[in-house]
This record gives C-alpha cells, structure tokens and sequence, in this order.
C-alpha cells in the first residue's frame, strides 16, 4: 500500500499520544494576499495539516458560513487557479489539502491540476461530489503522486460501502459526524462513539472526524473519539473575525493526552 506524507503527519501526532487537528480554511477570504500568512499562522498554532477550500458557485455541502465565506472569496475574483499559483509562491512544511468540487478541478484540466499540487505542497484531496465509484477520474493522474484522494463516509453509509471505502482510502478517512451540510451544530448523535469505533476497525488509515464541531469542548471529546478532528467553520467565522486567539484556544483544546 502506497504510504502519504499526509498519513505520516497525522501519525506522527497520535504518536505522542495526541490528536491531529486539521483546520478548514477558504482561499481567498480576506483576499489571496493573505492565504500563506494564514497558513503559516495555523501551522504555527500546532496544525497538523491544512484544508483549503476552494470557492465555488453552487457548494452543495456548505453551510452558511462557508457559503458566505466562498461569496467572499468569489468577489475577490478568486479561482483555483489563482489559488494554486498562490500556493506555489511559499513553502510550507505541513501537508495541504485541496478541498473542491469537482467541477473547477476538470476546468483546470486533471493533469495540469496534479501537477500543479506537486509544485504546492498539496499532499491531498477531499472533493465532496466525487462518488467512490468515479475515484478512476483522478487515481490514474494520482499513481505515483504523494497526493492522496481522502474519502468522506457518511453516517448513513452502509456497511457494505464503508468496508469498501476503507479498503480503498487514501490519507486518511473524513468520518462526517452529522447528518446534513457543515455548520454549527449543538448536539451529536450518541452512536457516534460507535460508529467512528467501526470505522477504526476496519480502516489502515487514521479516522478523523469533522462537520459541526466548533468549540473546545466538542474539539477536546472529539479527540477522545478520533484520530483527529477537522474544524471549518469555527475557523472561518474566526479568521473573518480576526479573532486569532480562538483559533488558538481550538487548537490547544485538541492536545490532550488520550490513550492511544
Ligand atoms: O464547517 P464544519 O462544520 O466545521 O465542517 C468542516 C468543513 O467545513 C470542511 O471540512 C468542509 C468545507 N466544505 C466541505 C464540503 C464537504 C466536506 C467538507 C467540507
């Protein structure tokens, strides 16, 4: 099995007994000028990895406050071209991960998108519309890449398609805690516990949770409970806000010792 650098950097958190945490951020926010200062401010903070969504028009699995953050960014006239060649420009030690929909991706064109990631430090790919049955889009462009296509499992999924996704996964598995589009939530599911249990089972690679977490709390039960944990909105509001210490607080609510 092919090894990630996006699988290692997570590893090498729960090594020590932590929790990976992998803030979510949209490009262009604030403008592209300053996409690598919040970058290298969350890899500062203790991040592990770094999502990074690209906007798009019609962000199905956007709550609010990404939707809005995506307006934003679209105003700014970003693409993810732009975003690419941003990228480029710096060097980051973390792994990044591209979080879009695939339709700006094919627009790019997949060849010339794969390699432009080589060039970026993009070690991975969460893309929310491409079934596990069409994966053969982009895992041909992807052999031979330490760029890792990372699958999301639903809570609804069935046993059946999560062994299959498992199998098959790259990175690390997007356990999407709720039912519905990212946001704000107050409560959980109390099979979660369970639920993300089984998908440690039958999975080679590290779980992480993400959708509706955004508060220390949430971040440190979630620790317990996964891998790692993803934060997106939370992050977002907070980077508009230019609250920098709550992203701090998040992050620090992540690094408890759990027993591995
Ligand atoms: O915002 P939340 O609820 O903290 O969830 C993370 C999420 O924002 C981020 O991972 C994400 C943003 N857009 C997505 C679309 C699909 C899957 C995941 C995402």
């Amino acid at each position: 099995m092919k090894k990630f650098s996006l699988t290692a950097a997570i590893q090498k958190r729960n090594s020590i007994n932590q929790s990976a945490f992998i803030p979510y951020m949209m490009a262009g926010d604030g403008g592209l000028e300053v996409l690598n200062k919040r970058i290298s401010f969350l890899e500062k903070s203790g991040a592990d990895a770094i999502e990074i969504g690209i906007p798009f028009s019609d962000p199905v699995a956007d709550g609010e406050v990404i939707q809005d953050a995506g307006s934003r960014a679209l105003a700014h006239g970003v693409t993810l071209r732009k975003v690419m060649r941003e990228l480029q420009k710096e060097k980051h030690s973390i792994p990044l991960v591209i979080m879009s929909y695939l339709n700006p991706i094919l627009s790019f064109g997949i060849p010339e998108f794969v390699k432009s990631c080589e060039q970026a430090a993009v070690r991975g790919l969460i893309i929310p519309d491409l079934p596990y049955e069409e994966r053969e889009l982009l895992t041909n462009a992807l052999m031979d890449k330490d760029i890792a296509l990372v699958p999301l499992i639903s809570l609804t999924s069935s046993k059946e398609r999560i062994e299959k996704i498992a199998q098959a996964a790259e990175g690390f598995i997007y356990a999407v805690t709720v039912n519905g589009i990212t946001g704000i939530r107050n409560g959980f599911d109390e099979e979660l516990g369970d639920h993300l249990n089984e998908l440690k089972q039958v999975s080679k690679v590290p779980v992480l949770a993400g959708f509706g977490i955004s508060t220390p709390e949430q971040v440190r039960d979630f620790s317990l409970l996964a891998d790692g944990v993803i934060v997106g909105s939370a992050i977002v509001s907070a980077f508009h806000e230019e609250n920098y210490e709550k992203i701090q607080s998040l992050i620090e609510a992540d690094r408890v010792i759990v027993k591995s």
